[in-house]
This record gives C-alpha cells, sequence and structure tokens, in this order.
C-alpha cells in the first residue's frame, strides 16, 4: 500500500534505511551509493534508493522533530524497512566533543512530545544492540574518533530556559541534542524494527546554537567530514549487519 506521507510502497523490497532529518543530507549520503535512483518527495520526506556493496538501502529524510520522525517509522515499517539509522547532527553538552565528533547514542532522554504519545517516560529510549556495535566497529576500523552516551531529544530551540535546561542535562553526562533520537528508538523498539542513531556534532559546548548551524549548513569543514563520516559508518554497519544476518 502507498503509504500517505513518505509516499512508497513495499514494492521497494528494501530492508534497511538511513534516516537523515534534512532532505538536503538525501543527496550527499547518494553520492556514496551506487545504482541511485531518486523516489519521491512528499513535504520533509525525501527519498532514494541505491546500493552500497551490493545492499540495497534506502535514504529518506524525516524532517525536524520527533513527530515527522515516528511517521516515518511506522510507514517505513509498513513497507518492509526492519533497519533503520539515523545520520543526524546535534550540539555537544560536554567540552570535550569537538566539531565533527561523531555520537552514537546508546540512549536518549525523552523530552520531545512524540514518544511520549507512545509511551509512559519510564519506557526506555534505546537503540538495537547488535545495531550499535556495528556502527562502532564501523567507526574503529577508520579510526575515527566517536563517543558512545546519552543524548537528549527536545522539541524546543527558542526557549527562554535554554542555558538552564542544557546545563542541567549536561551535568548529568549527556552527551548531546538532538530532536529525533528519541522518538525513533522508542517506536523502532515498540514495533519490533532495528534501531540506531549516529549524530554529527555542529555546535561546540556553550557556544551560540544558531550561528554554529548556520556554519554547519554553509558547509563548515569539520562537520562536512563529520557528516561524510557518519553516513560511510551507517552504510558500513548495515553490511556488517546484514552478513551476519545471512
Ligand atoms: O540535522 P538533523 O538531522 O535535522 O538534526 C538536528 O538538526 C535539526 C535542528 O537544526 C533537528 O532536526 C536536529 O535534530
Ligand atoms: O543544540 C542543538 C544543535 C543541533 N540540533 C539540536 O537539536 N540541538
Amino acid at each position: 500500500m502507498l503509504q500517505p506521507h513518505i509516499q512508497l510502497d513495499e514494492s521497494l523490497g528494501i530492508r534497511c534505511a538511513l534516516l537523515p532529518g534534512d532532505p538536503a543530507r538525501v543527496d550527499r549520503i547518494a553520492s556514496h551509493l551506487q545504482e541511485v535512483q531518486e523516489l519521491a518527495y512528499n513535504r520533509e520526506f525525501r527519498s532514494l534508493r541505491g546500493t552500497y556493496r551490493g545492499v540495497p538501502v534506502l535514504a529518506l529524510s524525516t524532517g525536524i522533530g520527533g513527530a515527522s520522525a515516528a511517521i516515518a517509522v511506522e510507514e517505513l515499517r509498513h513497507i518492509g524497512v526492519t533497519a533503520m539509522i539515523r545520520i543526524g547532527s546535534c550540539g555537544a553538552l560536554q567540552k570535550e566533543i569537538d566539531l565533527g565528533d561523531l555520537i552514537f547514542a546508546c540512549g536518549a532522554i525523552r523530552d520531545d512530545g512524540a514518544s511520549r504519545a507512545y509511551a509512559d517516560l519510564r519506557y526506555p529510549a534505546v537503540p538495537d544492540d547488535g545495531l550499535l556495535r556495528c556502527c562502532q566497529a564501523a567507526a574503529a576500523e577508520q579510526g575515527w574518533p566517536f563517543h558512545t552516551g546519552l543524548v537528549r531529544s527536545h522539541d524546543s530551540f527558542y526557549i527562554d530556559d535554554q542555558e538552564e535546561v542544557s546545563n542541567r542535562w549536561s551535568a548529568l553526562g549527556v552527551l548531546g541534542a538532538d530532536m529525533e533520537t528519541a522518538a525513533l528508538f522508542t517506536v523502532g523498539r515498540l514495533r519490533g524494527v532495528r534501531t540506531a542513531s549516529i549524530l554529527n556534532n555542529v555546535v561546540l559546548w556553550g557556544r551560540d546554537t544558531a550561528g554554529s548551524i548556520g556554519d554547519y549548513a554553509g558547509g563548515e569543514d569539520r562537520t562536512a567530514l563529520g557528516e561524510a563520516r557518519e553516513i560511510l559508518v551507517a552504510l558500513e554497519a548495515l553490511y556488517r549487519m546484514e552478513e551476519e544476518t545471512r
């Protein structure tokens, strides 16, 4: 059945997906794939297919926030996708995390509305353990710096007590902030989909968030490198997962 938001159906027959937030990132994923074919572009959901080392892969943007990410997870599951890796950006909540460093989320603080609509806050937002390990192994093999830890997913960028809120989560050891990881993990776990989230740090801890995100959008070198790395790590992780389950 044609899914109403992503405008894709099960005839695709693809099990693995990369989920960037930004539709423009879909092009940068395509540059690492073979046999690329554009599929659909409806609202924030832009998609294309390709192969990586022979593995069929779908790239679909989810837009900003947990609500649209949750819709993407549900509709992708309806068409047979069983493993999804978010290719995101984030702001650091710790000073040792550099621009372009990768964060592998081993859990997410559920400060978003979408995940709460699905389950009581005591339900943990966690990735698939095997898929997370495939991501770590792929990054380690390349020798690229990465951090594994908790992230905080939120719904609001410009609230008045932003600094206070960020300081509180930083003091609790949370590594970074994004807006979709908690919804991806929660919905994925509830629906039996394997998920992981890789975040490229685009804002140094304590720096101006809006300005730094603008630099990333403008192609700042280190964050562009972090993005290329997270894409390659995710593709390699999916390849490893497919090899393990073959
Ligand atoms: O770059 P993406 O993947 O969209 O991720 C981050 O960037 C957006 C905010 O600028 C939010 O979606 C946040 O999660
Ligand atoms: O602080 C930040 C930076 C990027 N993306 C977020 O969601 N938060």
